[in-house]
């Protein structure tokens, strides 16, 4: 199964309400697709958003990079030799982690299709249901609240907090949501950068000294404040989660080392995609620290892909923001993984199972 072409989308998808953290407000999802042909007619199906705020990628740079640096490299390449195409990739360039990840998803798919497996099974296999949080937008305290209520309605059992815009309020957020959900649901909140160190350690000993129990805190201060990182995760008892502050396996080494987090978030639109992913996995493994699995505003293609290697690591990824698809209006996407609010499932399908992909603009 040899590469012979690769083809781009644009997926438009609203959200059932607007998405907004410490640093954007989004209204939908608008992501890159990726259609790696090959001789055999298969097609791999991969995504990227642009995360401009986070990865430093736009819609533009991710087609440039994959048009101008990665395709070249990997026309006539046999999908047989995964690590000698991983490779061709991740060496392709520079940073650029959302280009390369949509080809790495596409990649996988195809490599899936080739033995005629579901991706996970050829990853190691496990349990192909796994349970993912949902988002709470930050937003007025009222409106919050009845988010957090409604969530849990569904049925979800964690709820991931976005706080981070103004300390004394956020305190009060996460207060009020603790008492409408106290023991329907673990709270997770996400500052996604928006706090001082101080401020983090102010707020969560607070929150601590308050009675509210959380599960973790992710990325309380700037990607690039490692100190302050250390000086959070030092001073609370709540487990902190890095996330903007790492992206590829040295960067989770280097932080580990200065034991600046308790958790790592590992998305693949930071790794670079699906390779990285595992080596991310692995190393934390090794060093005993838990790993949860997140996603950016994506649809159901490339979140499938993280379901794969969630549920083939989960002895190291114990936690899943994988919530993309729940956000959406609707599901583009024919075939693959089952995305039903809280409860995710992997078919049998091979590859990543994608079989249509509907309303997609070709650019
Ligand atoms: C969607 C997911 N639950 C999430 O919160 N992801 C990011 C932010 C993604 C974005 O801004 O597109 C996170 O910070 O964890
Ligand atoms: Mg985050």
């Amino acid at each position: 199964m040899k590469i012979t072409d690769i083809q781009f989308g644009m997926l438009r998808v609203p959200l059932k309400t607007p998405f907004k953290t410490a640093l954007r407000t989004v209204s939908k999802v608008e992501d890159i697709i990726v259609m790696v042909h090959t001789d055999t007619g298969n097609i791999g199906y991969g995504e990227a958003p642009a995360t401009a705020v986070i990865t430093g990628d736009t819609h533009g740079s991710i087609v440039d990079a994959i048009r101008h640096y990665i395709s070249p490299r990997l026309i006539g390449q046999d999908i047989s030799n995964l690590n000698r195409i991983t490779q061709l990739i991740q060496s392709s360039m520079e940073k650029n982690t959302s280009a390369k990840a949509a080809v790495e998803i596409a990649i996988y798919d195809l490599w899936g299709q080739l033995y005629n497996a579901p991706l996970y099974k050829l990853l190691g296999g496990g349990d192909p249901v796994i349970t993912t949080d949902i988002t709470i937008s930050v937003d007025y305290i009222d409106k919050m609240v009845a988010d957090s209520v409604s969530a849990v309605e569904r049925g979800f059992e964690s709820l991931k907090i976005k706080v981070g815009k103004d300390i004394g309020v956020d305190i009060e957020r996460v207060k009020a949501i603790y008492a409408a959900v106290e023991d329907r649901a673990l709270l997770r909140l996400d500052a996604n950068q928006g706090w001082t160190a101080k401020q983090a350690v102010y707020a969560l000993q607070t929150l601590e000294d308050a009675g509210v129990r959380l599960e973790l805190v992710e990325q309380p201060v700037k990607a690039r404040d490692l100190e302050g990182m250390r000086y959070v995760t030092e001073r609370v008892h709540t487990p902190v989660m890095a996330d903007e502050s790492v992206f590829g396996p040295m960067e989770v080494i280097d932080l580990i080392r200065m034991r600046a987090a308790d958790i790592i978030n590992i998305k693949l639109m930071k790794t670079g995609g699906i390779s990285n992913a595992i080596r991310i996995a692995d190393i934390a493994s090794m060093y005993g620290i838990e790993c949860m699995i997140g996603c950016m505003l994506e649809s159901s293609i490339s979140v499938s892909a993280a379901v794969h290697v969630a549920v083939a690591k989960a002895n190291v990824i114990t936690k899943i923001d994988l919530d993309g698809p729940s956000l959406c209006q609707f599901n583009p996407i024919d075939g693959g993984v089952i995305f039903n609010e809280s409860e995710i499932t992997i078919t049998d399908a091979p590859g990543l199972g994608v079989r249509e992909i509907r309303d997609l603009e070709r650019i």
